[in-house]
């Protein structure tokens, strides 16, 4: 089967800064894939290879089945960035709208993809106020249904929930899950323990590389430990 996201023989140097050594990395579709790693170990720099936002000083970068950067592919994923990229002096909906209107959605469509995602970030009822007057949580949470709006066969969320409600993570997570269900491929970076519990397959990363992969389940068997946290330091790392 051919995987939704590959990564092959990646590396990325900024300078003489080595930030990625020779990643290798399978995404088959239909799964929520968890890169998990302390702050500064080069998740952000992976997933930006992945949504075509910069490219690898060796290595290819293939998603579905397409060299990135390639526009049409990228199309075909939603991004949500660990920098919120909306525009403040923009309501909501006018946010949501402008971001849809990149994909010419047809109109009936476009209305219900903007009330769709609203919804499921909590925001209906905030649709109408303009960015700057959001907290940090709402604008994670607009930057989410931005990332959704277009329908996008792939999803790299980058941090979705920090910021977040425990709450509002945790129907964020359920939606995850349910659209992993609709044969979604989903891409999620987190520092966070549990939430890599809800992965499918997870990847350890620290200092640019993966130190160990594999279900939480078979993680914990394969180290004989019940906590991720506990196999992420046996495997060779620290949490920041
Ligand atoms: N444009 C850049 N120029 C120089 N160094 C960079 C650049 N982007 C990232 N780095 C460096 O690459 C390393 C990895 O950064 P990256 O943002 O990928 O980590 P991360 O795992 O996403 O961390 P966090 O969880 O804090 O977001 C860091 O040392 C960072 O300083």
């Amino acid at each position: 089967m051919t995987a939704t996201i590959e990564l092959k023989s990646i590396s990325k140097s900024f300078g003489k800064k080595l930030v990625l050594n020779d990643i290798d990395l399978a995404i088959q579709s239909g799964q929520i894939y968890g890169l998990i790693g302390p702050s500064g170990s080069g998740k952000t720099t992976l997933v930006k290879l992945i949504v075509g936002m910069d490219q690898p000083t060796t290595g290819e970068v293939q998603v579905l089945g397409m060299a990135i950067p390639n526009l049409k592919v990228l199309q075909k994923i939603g991004y949500m960035a660990q920098a919120d990229a909306l525009y403040a002096d923009l309501t909501g909906a006018e946010n949501l709208s402008f971001f849809a209107s990149l994909f010419k959605l047809k109109k009936d469509v476009k209305k219900k993809r903007i009330a769709y995602a609203a919804d499921l970030v909590d925001l209906s009822s905030h649709l109408h106020k303009k960015v700057q007057n959001y907290s940090g949580g709402m604008k994670r949470r607009l930057s989410l249904a931005v990332a959704l709006i277009q329908d996008p066969e792939v999803l790299v969320l980058d941090e979705p929930t920090v910021g977040i409600d425990p709450e509002l993570r945790q129907s964020i997570w359920a939606e995850i899950d349910r659209l992993k269900r609709t044969g979604k491929t989903i891409l999620v970076t987190t520092h966070v323990m549990d939430e890599a519990e809800k992965c499918d397959q997870l990847a350890m990363i620290r200092d640019g590389q993966i130190l160990t992969r594999g279900s939480p389940q078979q993680l914990k068997q394969q180290f004989g430990i019940s906590s991720l946290e506990d196999v992420f330091l046996q495997a060779g790392g620290k949490m920041a």
